[in-house]
């Protein structure tokens, strides 16, 4: 499969073990600008792994892997400046309020925006006034989320990375987040979801690649001919988890 080479997100080929442990195996993905592509498979599957080597956390075996044209293996800092990464389990600090968390994340990040800056994100993110100066102690899942994807609309970086967004958020708030999704596309941002989540991925994503003994068995479209078909997914899904 031959991927545009301007592509925010290229992985050709890669091979990742963990000792002799292989995980990932020839494994070729690209997201271009304004899309955005799911990643299921089931569990082990190396998924998060994925995510982990265009981090720069896990190093390749062999195969090429870029984020904005950087290998991350050999620049990680340079290749996260391009990168804002929502893991499953977003690290917030529950003693600062929603304000204060964005503030001190954009500042790890090199990044200072002003407190207005600040309540529009949490704003167009759907986090409610009332809880923007509240600290974070007592705050569900989707707020969390919500303030955590407010910081990447600030960062405002090619390449969004998320790991299972939408795991424990009811259908709502899922809902909600798939919007916010969209308007990241929008803005050009190339998005790869990790997610087991079949039918949020057919509602948001432009593609599904299914992940399987370490390469992407099956990609489908959102739209064209090749159009997926949620529930034929979904059974060939569970066939192979
Ligand atoms: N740091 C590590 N050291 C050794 N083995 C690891 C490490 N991280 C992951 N693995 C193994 O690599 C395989 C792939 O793990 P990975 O977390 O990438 O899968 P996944 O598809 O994200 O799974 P899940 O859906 O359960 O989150 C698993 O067998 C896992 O046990």
């Amino acid at each position: 499969m031959s991927l545009p080479s301007s592509a925010p997100i290229l992985i050709e080929d890669l091979t990742v073990a963990y000792g002799d442990q292989p995980v990932l195996d020839g494994l070729t993905l690209g997201v271009g600008a304004g899309r955005i592509t799911a990643l299921l498979g089931g569990n082990g599957a190396g998924k998060s792994t994925t995510l982990s080597t265009l981090l720069g956390f896990t190093r390749a075996r062999s195969g090429r892997v870029a984020v904005c044209g950087i290998d991350p293996g050999a620049a990680p800092d340079a290749a996260r400046r391009h990168i804002a990464y929502l893991p499953e389990n977003v690290a917030l600090y529950a003693h600062l309020s929603a304000v204060e968390n964005a503030d001190y994340l954009l500042a790890l990040s090199d990044e200072r925006h002003g407190r207005a800056a600040i309540v529009d994100a949490l704003r167009a993110a759907g986090l409610q006034e009332r809880a923007w100066d509240q600290r974070l102690a007592g705050f569900s899942k989707g707020m969390r989320q919500k303030v955590a994807i407010a910081v990447a609309l600030l960062r405002a970086v090619p390449v969004l990375l998320l790991d299972e967004p939408t795991s424990g958020l009811d259908p709502r708030a899922t809902a909600d987040f798939n919007g916010l999704l969209s308007a990241v596309r929008e803005r050009g941002t190339a998005v790869l979801m990790v997610t087991h989540d079949l039918l949020s991925a057919a509602d948001v994503a432009d593609e599904i690649a299914v992940l399987e003994a370490g390469r992407v068995a099956h990609r489908v479209a959102a739209c064209g001919p090749e159009r997926f078909d949620v529930r034929a997914l979904h059974a060939r899904f569970q066939v192979a988890a």
